[in-house]
């Protein structure tokens, strides 16, 4: 076992074999874990039970309207994707995390960039180290991506990037189309929904990430953390997650804050909305804290594909959701967004419940007392 020391400074975690553990050492020990309660989200859990949304529905809109508003995010059923290649995506993924560490880290992420192997970019803000491991991949350079970790190119390598070239045609598709369910949700028009992509081409030019998450069995789950509760920076996520549960959302009381834990349903994609989302909406579509917990007997993996603006766009409320009213956020980008995220991070703002300096979005918001930000129109704005 690594020393603590070296494991803080390490945020890719090169040293400590999770897999292997017998115990949870004080480097992966979180306070503060047990705070609020964590209650069912499944069927039958009343008002916690998570919504679902059926895109076959011919009130689908109206129920992503209810849940963006209320949760931030929902379980999204008849979404098309087939369930055989859900399995097929899993089993890959399982296949890949169960190299052997060396193969792994020839994929590690170095320095600042986006995409490689390691744990997820937010780690960088603790002290603490959480019980995953990652993978973020862009869908559009697969190919030469995976051969860091098969060089050999052989079997192993053409059939998980087969598996997953597959299945990115299928969420890029469905992407698409959730998009113009969110306008729909949102009250927009058929013009009006045509002159904001004409406008501002938004599904035409968002960005996509393909994050892998790995949670190893844990010896003691209840002091460790498999991800660090945070909101995700972008439009929204698609998020596969194994039939082992494990995502907790954050609600706000009365009657009391606490995580509701999203049922794992087979087939279904949970649906999680983004700060930039937050922002786009002017607040109507909230982004949704959210965690990953641990598992003693089981280990569990999970797959979120990231949507978001593209990288030089200037992202603000949208002048139709905003009507008559004022923005509530200033327009940026979302490498800008990180920026402030980090700040945010840096006083305390990654704690819904215990903030200090403000969370990213507040400190992007336009105080209605203000003219701040009245003019600071963007590409995709008002
Ligand atoms: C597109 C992205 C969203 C993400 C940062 C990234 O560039 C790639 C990884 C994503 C992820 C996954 C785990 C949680 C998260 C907060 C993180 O640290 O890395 C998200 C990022 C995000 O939503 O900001
Ligand atoms: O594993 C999960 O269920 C959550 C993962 C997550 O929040 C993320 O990758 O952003
Ligand atoms: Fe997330």
């Amino acid at each position: 076992m690594p020393t603590p020391s070296k494991l803080n400074k390490d945020p890719h975690n090169h040293y400590f074999d999770l897999g292997a553990a017998r115990q949870v050492p004080e480097t992966h020990a979180w306070e503060g874990l047990h705070e609020h309660p964590v209650v069912d989200g499944g069927v039958g859990a009343g008002e916690d039970a998570v919504p679902v949304v059926d895109m076959q529905d011919p009130h689908a809109a109206e129920a992503v309207a209810r849940a963006s508003e209320q949760w931030g995010a929902f379980l999204l059923q008849g979404h098309g994707v087939p369930r055989e290649l859900l399995a097929r995506v899993e089993a890959g993924i399982a296949g890949m995390f169960a190299l052997p560490k060396t193969d792994k880290m020839r994929a590690a992420r170095q320095g600042g960039d986006p995409y490689g192997y390691g744990l997820p970019h937010i780690a960088l803000y603790f002290s603490k180290t959480m019980w995953s491991e990652g993978y973020s991949l862009s869908p559009t350079n697969l190919r030469p991506e995976l051969r860091k970790i098969w060089p050999d190119a052989g079997h192993d390598y053409s059939q998980f990037c087969g598996v997953m070239e597959e299945f990115h045609k299928e969420m890029r598709a469905l992407a698409d189309k959730l998009m113009e369910l969110f306008l729909v949700a949102l009250g927009l028009t058929g013009p009006q929904i045509a002159g904001v992509e004409a406008e501002h081409k938004l599904t035409e030019t968002m960005s996509e990430t393909i994050h892998l998450n790995w949670y190893p069995k844990c010896p003691d789950p209840k002091r460790a953390l498999g991800m660090k509760a945070h909101t995700d920076s972008g439009f929204f996520a698609l998020l596969m997650q194994s039939q082992v549960p494990g995502l907790h959302l954050f609600r706000h009381g009365p009657p009391a804050d606490r995580w509701v834990e999203v049922p794992a349903v087979p087939g279904a994609l949970v649906v999680n909305i983004g700060d930039l989302f937050q922002i786009l909406t002017n607040g109507r579509f909230r982004s949704v804290y959210h965690r990953a917990v641990v598992n003693r007997d089981r280990e569990r993996i999970s797959l979120a594909y990231f949507l978001g603006p593209a990288a030089n766009a200037k992202v603000g409320p949208l002048k139709e959701v905003v009507g008559g009213g004022r923005p509530a956020y200033r327009a940026l980008t979302w490498p800008e967004y990180i920026i402030v995220r980090k700040e945010a991070f840096a006083n305390g703002g990654a704690d819904l419940e215990f903030t200090k300096g403000g969370t990213a979005l507040e400190m992007v918001s336009i105080n209605p007392d203000d003219d701040d930000g009245m003019d600071d129109q963007g590409d995709i704005s008002s």
